[in-house]
Order: structure tokens, then sequence, then C-alpha cells
């Protein structure tokens, strides 16, 4: 199997942050999305951001920037689909997906979600962590996408739902200390990961 390439969830509106761009909020001296690069660029064959709104503000990351592909913000579904048929035109079998609030993801996130799906024809794998799925952080094969866009029309919106139908499996990441998959909600969730950092 190719290496997967790498798509950063960013589409959402921040409701619980008070809106704006989470990926641009600052922790530790660098932004949210400069954290989620620096933990997958080196897992992938390729990387993107999906993000909807003027595109101007991502122009300085030199990444390649996907809208979802429907309209009126249908969460992160829209944004795995934007992932995989930018990988699709770049020639990937896979893609994996990150939330970009999410600063301490495991740096060999991609390694054991292939390893989970070792075997799948269509490898599909959901991160999971302390008995809880991470939906969003997840491999997804290219060739589900037609099957991806027929389930966003019909109104599927549940990200864990679809990997479900389609045999999805779950990779399981120890959590002795800080859970790696704490994400940033909130303005205490992002003091919370300062203190973390410090
Ligand atoms: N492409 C896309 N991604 C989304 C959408 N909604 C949420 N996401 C992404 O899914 C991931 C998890 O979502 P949340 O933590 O709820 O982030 P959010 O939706 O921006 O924040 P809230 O509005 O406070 O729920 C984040 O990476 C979001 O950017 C959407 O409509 N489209
Ligand atoms: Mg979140």
């Amino acid at each position: 199997m190719k290496q997967p390439f790498g798509v950063i969830l960013a589409g959402g509106l921040a409701t619980r942050m008070g809106g704006g761009d989470k990926a641009s909020l600052m922790l530790g001296g660098q932004s949210l999305l400069s954290h989620a690069v620096e933990r997958l660029e080196p897992q992938v064959a390729g990387l993107a951001l999906n993000a909807n709104g003027d595109p101007a503000r991502f122009a300085a990351t030199g990444l390649p920037l996907l809208p979802d592909p429907l309209s009126g913000h249908p969460g992160p579904l829209a944004g795995i689909l934007a992932g995989l048929d930018w990988a699709a035109a770049e020639g990937g079998d896979t893609v994996v997906s990150v939330a970009c609030d999410t600063p301490f993801f495991p740096c060999d996130l991609v390694p054991q979600l292939l390893l989970a799906a070792e075997g799948m024809e269509a490898p599909l794998a959901l991160a999971a962590s302390q008995g809880r799925r991470h939906p969003v952080f997840g491999l997804w094969p290219v060739s589900l996408r037609g099957a991806l866009r027929a389930a966003l029309d019909r109104g599927e919106r549940k990200v864990a739902a679809f990997a479900d139908a389609h045999g999805g499996r779950e990779a399981a990441f120890p959590a002795p200390g800080l859970d790696p998959f704490f994400n940033i909600n909130t303005p205490a969730d992002l003091a919370e990961a300062e203190a973390v950092l410090a």
C-alpha cells in the first residue's frame, strides 16, 4: 500500500471558542495549525488543509487549501470527503484525517492506523483512547469517496456511523497520563494545554 496522504480538518465554526479560526489560536508560541503540521507531515506522503471562508488567511502555510464540497458546514465528514477527492487527484489510495484542535496527537498515528486496517481491501480505521473513539482521527480509503458523497447527500453527519457502515476498525492508543487526543474546544481547554506545555 502507498503511504497515506494527510488532511488537517479546520472547517468548523469554533462556536465554543467564541468563533473564528481554532487553527490560528496560539499555543506555546505557535499556532494550533503548525502543531498539527509538525506532527502529521513526517507521517504522510503529502498534506492539505481543509478550511472554509477566505483562503487568504492560510496562504502563508503553503498548504493546498480544500474547502468543504458541501455548503452549510455539514461537519467533519465533508472535510474528509474534500481530503479524499484531493488525494485521488494526487494519485493516493488513502487519507489520514486529523483535527486542528488536538495538538498532542500521537506521533505514530499513521502507522498505528495502518496496522489496525491491515488486510482490509478498503482500509478504514478510527483512533481511540481511554475506551473512546476519536472519529475525526481516521484512515480513509479513496475508494469510498463515492459512498461518502452519497451518505452526505442522504443527510449522514456522523463520522463514526459512516465508518461502522464500512467495517471500520479501531486503533487504540495508550493514554497513561494526558490523553493524546485532548482537544481544545473552549478557552479553558486552551489554558489547560498551555499549562501542559509549561
Ligand atoms: N470540514 C469541516 N470540518 C468541520 C466541520 N465542523 C467541525 N469540523 C472539524 O471537526 C473537528 C472537530 O470539531 P469541533 O472540535 O467540534 O470543532 P468546531 O466545530 O470548530 O467547534 P464547535 O463549533 O465549538 O463545536 C475540528 O477539526 C473541526 O474543524 C465542518 O462543518 N466542516
Ligand atoms: Mg474538538
